[in-house]
């Protein structure tokens, strides 16, 4: 019997579960809503079940942050997320204790970072951004996933203020007017009262957006100098909005170094429908499965 992977998407708001085959194709997939850690992993394990034993292991791509230090005695667990209940709730334990397979945990955006370079294996370094209810990236250096004592946490870097901004404190619970608090999608409604997807294109407010998304990408640039850096999430999904902050990354990085046609450079991501961390994930599960 041909083998299968599976995949979990464990967002902020919802989770994606899907099971691939050895091509990476999604065979099946469920989505359900982030609710409280026991009901939302029991949903996950039950669409597992059914696969019995076809279903080889599984790999998940998490909201953070998390511990993926397989050494560390909190490994597995949610740390310290500000998301109800889900505060050092153990993630993978819950899942081992009723799926016993090889697990990779990681982050969400590293899941999606991984996908996307499978389309390109070509290049050896590549950032993905995430910027939907929260900012998240992954990064990629020589086929691994960078990372210290843990892993990366870009979406909450600091951000010089964009000077029709300063009244606004940002909304990053932690940080206000880091990176996530002023360009995540919760701050345009902050700011404005209406949701993004509803604001009309004449508002600046998508140009104090693409301002501060331009100066992660730069940040970025100059840190780890990647081949690519590609954004996803639901406010990227706004066709206008690469055009804008390539305009606002060509001033800001001003030439200093030379980095690819901007074009290619700064990109939405290749993988359809949101599908860059199943697909990720898949080659992650196939990756610990053959370990
Ligand atoms: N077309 C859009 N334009 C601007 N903002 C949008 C658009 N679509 C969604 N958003 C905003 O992006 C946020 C949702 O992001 P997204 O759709 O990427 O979900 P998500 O953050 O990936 O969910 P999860 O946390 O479960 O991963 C909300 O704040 C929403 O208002
Ligand atoms: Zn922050």
């Amino acid at each position: 019997m041909s083998k299968l992977f599976g995949s979990i998407e464990a967002g902020g708001t919802k989770f994606v579960c899907a099971v691939g085959n050895e091509a990476f194709m999604i065979l099946e997939s469920t989505t359900f809503p982030t609710e409280e850690p026991v009901k939302t992993l029991q949903q996950a394990v039950d669409f597992f079940k059914q696969f019995g034993s076809s279903l080889v292991s599984i790999a998940i791509g998490s909201f953070g942050p998390i511990d993926i230090d397989e050494a560390s005695e909190t490994y597995g667990l949610v740390t310290t997320t500000p998301k109800p209940h889900w505060a050092n709730f153990d993630l993978i334990g819950f899942l081992k204790a009723q799926l016993d397979l090889p697990m990779y945990f990681t982050t969400d955006v590293n899941s999606s970072a991984y996908g996307e370079q499978l389309l390109e294996p070509s290049l050896k370094s590549l950032v993905y951004f995430t910027i939907g209810t929260g900012i998240g990236a992954g990064a990629i250096q020589d086929g691994e996933f960078i990372g210290g004592i843990s892993h990366a946490e870009m979406g909450h870097m600091f951000v010089k203020r964009h000077p029709d901004d300063l009244d606004f404190a940002g909304v990053c619970p932690y940080h206000g007017d880091c990176l996530e608090g002023v360009a995540a999608g919760p701050s345009l409604e902050a700011r404005t009262g209406i949701r993004g997807e509803n604001i009309e294109l004449e508002s600046n407010v998508w140009d104090i957006q693409a301002y501060y998304i331009a100066q992660a990408a730069v940040s970025t640039t100059l840190t780890l100098r990647p081949e690519k850096i590609i954004f996803g999430g639901g406010v990227m999904a706004q066709e206008h909005m690469m055009a804008r902050v390539r305009k606002q990354f060509a001033e800001l990085l001003n030439d200093y170094v030379t980095v690819p046609e901007l074009t290619d450079y700064l990109q939405v991501p290749s993988i359809a429908n949101n599908a860059s961390a199943t697909v990720g994930n898949f080659a992650l599960a196939k990756r610990v499965y053959e370990k």
